[in-house]
């Protein structure tokens, strides 16, 4: 769990200040935007009672925010704008989040985007095709066994959000690495891979639109650079830990 701290601020403002309360805020916010102990905020008011308004404020941790923050050149700056609202702060308190934290369905998974189980099994069931006619990657695959192809849709229909069938037919994240450890794979090899595995995605017909591609690619260039660095020489395998899970990034899926 990360040692983030979520920091809240009640404040009854009456309705005849809110509107200077917003503006107050609006150029407070900068200092908080500027600020390195802060990791997020955001100001919310009532739909119910106009007069409540939350600041929740996520700071690197209680620490960073007190001898942090609070010492540095940035606070005067930011109290001075909302000093006038302290009296009508109801609560002010730091929480530690907990383990029940999630996101909902309201944003489809890359995996469900990219048509589920079937796609990544038509994914590599293309690449691997490929792989085995392809001068610069046969030799690496050489003697592949012939289960590969299927723990490898497995793996990446996890990675992108789809059900842990990886984890929990075959192993977890240091499971997978350790097929890596001590191939000594090239930079010339990881590119043809990333070559062919776009290649396979046009296709097995995996959606083509910028924001699942960009996705895609992103997960390929990071997956791909470290199981080159976990098959080199100085490569420390990691404990074991949870399959990563891949998500849309900055471009959300367009949904018309
Ligand atoms: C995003 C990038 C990658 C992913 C997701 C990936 C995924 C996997 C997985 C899941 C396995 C284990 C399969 C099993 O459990 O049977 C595996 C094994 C393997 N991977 Fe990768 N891999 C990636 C990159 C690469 C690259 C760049 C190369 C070499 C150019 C490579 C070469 C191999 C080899 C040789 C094996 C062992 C195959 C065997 O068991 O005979 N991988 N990979």
């Amino acid at each position: 769990m990360s040692a983030h701290t979520v920091e809240y601020v009640r404040y009854r403002i009456p309705e005849n200040q809110s509107a200077e309360f917003l503006a107050a805020y609006t150029r407070a916010a900068t200092r908080l935007a500027a600020a390195p102990q802060c990791v997020d905020y955001e100001l919310t008011r009532c739909e119910e009672d106009f007069e409540h308004f939350v600041l929740r404020i996520t700071w690197t941790s209680t620490e960073d925010h007190l001898e942090g923050f609070r010492q540095s050149e940035l606070f005067p700056e930011f109290l001075a704008e909302v000093r006038p609202f302290v009296p009508a702060i109801e609560e002010m308190r730091h929480y530690t989040p907990t383990t029940v934290r999630g996101t909902g369905s309201a944003v489809p998974t890359l995996y469900t985007w990219a048509g589920g189980a079937e796609a990544f099994v038509r994914l590599t069931e293309v690449f691997y095709d490929k792989v085995l006619k392809d001068d610069v990657l046969a030799p690496v695959f050489a003697g592949l066994a012939p289960e590969h192809a299927t723990h490898v849709a497995l793996w990446l229909g996890e990675v992108f959000g789809g059900p842990p069938a990886y984890s929990e037919t075959q192993g977890g994240h240091g499971h997978m690495v350790a097929k890596h450890l001590g191939r000594g794979i090239t930079e010339v090899q990881r590119r043809r891979w990333v070559n062919l595995i776009q290649d396979a995605a046009d296709e097995a017909d995996l959606p083509t639109d910028a924001e699942f591609r960009s996705a895609f690619v992103a997960y390929v260039e990071w997956g791909t650079r470290l199981a080159v660095y976990f098959s080199g020489p100085d490569a420390v395998p990691p404990a074991e830990q949870p399959v990563p899970r891949w998500t849309w990034g900055a471009a959300q899926p367009y949904q018309g």
